[in-house]
């Protein structure tokens, strides 16, 4: 009888742990059915609204795509003062791709957003109208430092311009709050940062009496993804815009931004109660730059020398910046590439402001070669012949590495976006978004940029940006499509249970396992009791860290936090998709790069299905490559 009831219980077991799989399948098909669904919405939609993906897209409430092709032309009655104007006080000889729509748009009183790649000329959307308009328009910018710039831009083409913000003194601020009343205002544009707005009193009672006076004739909220907490930059002050339409409901707001998705900017509209504004996104394609990623081996770190030797050698003369993780990052990165010999000098947001205007300056004169910065050297960064940014660390989305990356090639001439992507920057970067709201997914978005081996590198950013993708688009200006298909398919089911089974022991022992830790007990390195109980492996450092990651993307893996008021530690933990290992079909495969394998590492990794030939290009650059290449 007992042993019958044992029997039972056992096939109860059985069956109630085949349910949690088939729980799963079925939570995994109903996602991979949503993103059909989606997908299959978007491209119904381009069917009935024919449009070339690489062109401008336009939406908005009440107009079609008809209507908007109007605002293209040059026969309104400011057509004639904008030419001129362009030429006389902006020197510049034609409009870039959407400026004139834009422009046009906001002449006629429309509310607008914007989303133009970072460099595009975002500023002359409305720098020109507030030239050729009565009255002045309002700009809201976050930072002191990209007023400044602006000013400093304006006045050497002598377009007055004024600021407010924290740093002008007591006297200005009278001059310049006197002035907004003036019955002929002085200046053009009023430069004010968010905060301003939301805590001067008197300057938003300034604002309205020149509102009413019909004076302020336009508002300009720039970096406006900064409103929402969605976006990569969320700044508190940002969110209590709303002011500005409650108070100047007529006055056409245009709100500006290089990097969001079309949630962020509803979002966004939301807060700045713009209910329907007309939004032109502009291709993020940058088709000048060439986007590559290289590895970095934990065993032996030579991303320096590497680096060092791109500088100076295929870099030469040339000017650039290094992006890094940390303050301290900045100091050491900036040490060791000077003691190679590169002029370079560090940027960060704890040195004072007087150095870091005069790196800026320095760099921006060609009298240092490359800036090693944090991203604190960021907005308003707005040199034009920047031929590289190298990335010692990943960024931390795909947002933030659009924009830091796009600071090179603005002048439309060749320039490299290099990423070095190391297994343990995943996890300190991951410590430090860990508060942030959806900081986590947002980083796997750039860990499965900087992962992926057979997808075009532009259509990652591409999708990601929700923009339509047509493959031919990238012109083999990425390292994904100059490798071709030299990539293979390779099934890691094996490996996948062998390090599930790692985390699941630690689990049971109440052991938490930081991925550093994971790896080494795979690798044979724990303690002997450890070893005894899991299987080890002889696979290379790099492949371990490649296949750990890979089960993090694929949500075999997970991530854990634990808090001290010094410091965040990170550990990893079963995935939501790790009970689907149990189910003996159930099999997982991930992408690796061909060139550089050797046949150990071919055998060990159980090639499932090969896909493309080899392309003979040597230059290849592969997690499972023992050692960086120099692609000189
Ligand atoms: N029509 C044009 N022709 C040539 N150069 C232009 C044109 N419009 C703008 N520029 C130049 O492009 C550069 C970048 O412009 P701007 O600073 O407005 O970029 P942005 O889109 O605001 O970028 P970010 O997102 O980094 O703020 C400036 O040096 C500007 O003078
Ligand atoms: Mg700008
Ligand atoms: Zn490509």
């Amino acid at each position: 009888m007992n042993s019958d009831r044992a029997k039972v219980q056992a096939e109860l077991d059985s069956v109630e742990a085949e349910l949690k799989v088939v729980e799963l399948q079925l939570a995994e098909l109903l996602k991979k059915q949503a993103r059909l669904t989606s997908n299959r919405k978007q491209l119904l939609r381009r069917l009935e609204k024919p449009c070339d993906s690489t062109q401008p897209s336009g939406s908005g409430p009440a107009m079609t795509k008809q209507e908007l092709l109007r605002y293209e032309k040059d026969d309104f009655p400011w057509s004639t003062e904008l030419k001129q104007s362009l030429k006389d006080v902006f020197q510049l000889s034609k409009f870039r791709p959407l400026q004139l729509k834009a422009i046009n748009l906001s002449m006629s009183g429309k509310d607008l957003f914007l989303v133009m790649p970072t460099g595009r000329g975002k500023s002359l959307c409305y720098q020109l109208p507030a030239v050729c308009s009565e009255g002045f328009t309002l700009v809201v910018t976050p930072l002191v430092s990209l007023i400044e710039d602006q000013l400093m831009y304006l006045k050497s083409i002598d377009v007055e311009a004024v600021s407010l913000n924290a740093s002008s003194s007591k006297e200005h601020a009278k001059m310049v709050l006197a002035e907004i009343t003036d019955t002929k205002v002085p200046f053009k544009l009023l430069y004010v940062t968010p905060e301003k707005i939301v805590k001067s009193k008197l300057l938003m009672s300034r604002l309205e009496k020149a509102y009413s006076a019909g004076r302020l004739s336009r508002i300009a909220v720039d970096e406006v993804h900064c409103c929402s907490q969605w976006g990569h930059d969320f700044k508190p002050d940002y969110k209590l815009l709303e002011i500005l339409k409650r108070q100047f409901p007529k006055v056409p707001l245009l709100g500006l931004t290089a990097t969001a998705t079309s949630s962020v900017l509803k979002d966004c509209q939301k807060i700045l109660c713009v209910p329907e504004p007309i939004t032109l996104t502009a291709s993020f394609n940058r088709t000048n730059l060439y986007y590559e990623v290289r590895f970095k081996d934990s065993n032996s770190d030579d991303s320096i020398s590497d680096i060092s030797a791109l500088i100076k050698e295929r870099y030469k003369d040339q000017s650039g910046i290094v992006y890094v993780f940390s303050q301290k990052d900045a100091e050491t990165v900036s040490a060791d590439l000077q003691k190679n010999g590169v002029k370079v000098s560090p940027y960060h947001a704890n040195m004072n402001p007087e150095d870091k205007s005069q790196v800026h300056r320095k760099w921006a004169t060609n009298k240092i070669q490359v800036v090693v910065a944090t991203v604190a050297f960021g907005m308003g960064i707005d040199k034009a012949d920047v031929r590289f940014v190298i990335h010692h660390t990943i960024s931390k989305s795909i947002e933030n590495y659009y924009q830091e990356s796009g600071r090179a090639g603005r002048d439309d001439k060749p320039a490299d976006c290099i990423v070095y992507f190391g297994f343990n920057d995943i996890f300190r970067i991951s410590a430090m978004v860990a508060m942030e709201k959806v900081g986590q997914q947002k980083l796997l978005t750039m860990v499965d940029y900087c992962q992926n081996v057979d997808r075009c590198r532009r259509s990652v950013i591409a999708v990601h940006f929700e923009e339509a993708w047509d493959d031919g688009g990238c012109n083999k200006m990425c390292d994904v499509c100059r490798h071709g298909n030299d990539y293979i398919t390779v099934d890691i089911t094996q490996h996948a249970k062998d390090v599930v089974q790692i985390v699941e022991l630690a689990g049971s022992l109440d052991e938490k396992l930081t991925p550093l830790k994971v790896t080494e007990a795979w690798m044979g390195k724990g303690p002997a009791k450890r070893r005894k109980m899991i299987q080890t492996t002889t696979l290379s450092r790099l492949e371990v860290e490649a296949i750990i990651t890979s089960l993090l993307l694929q949500g075999y893996l997970g991530e854990d936090f634990s808090f001290t008021p010094y410091t965040t530690y990170f550990y990893l933990k079963l995935g939501g998709k790790a009970p689907l290992l149990k189910n003996q079909a159930h099999s997982i495969t991930m992408k690796m790069r061909r060139t550089g394998l050797d046949a150990n590492t071919v055998k060990v990794s159980q090639v499932k299905t090969k896909e493309g030939k080899r392309s003979g290009d040597k230059a290849a650059n592969s997690p499972v490559t023992k050692k960086i290449k120099k692609d000189l």
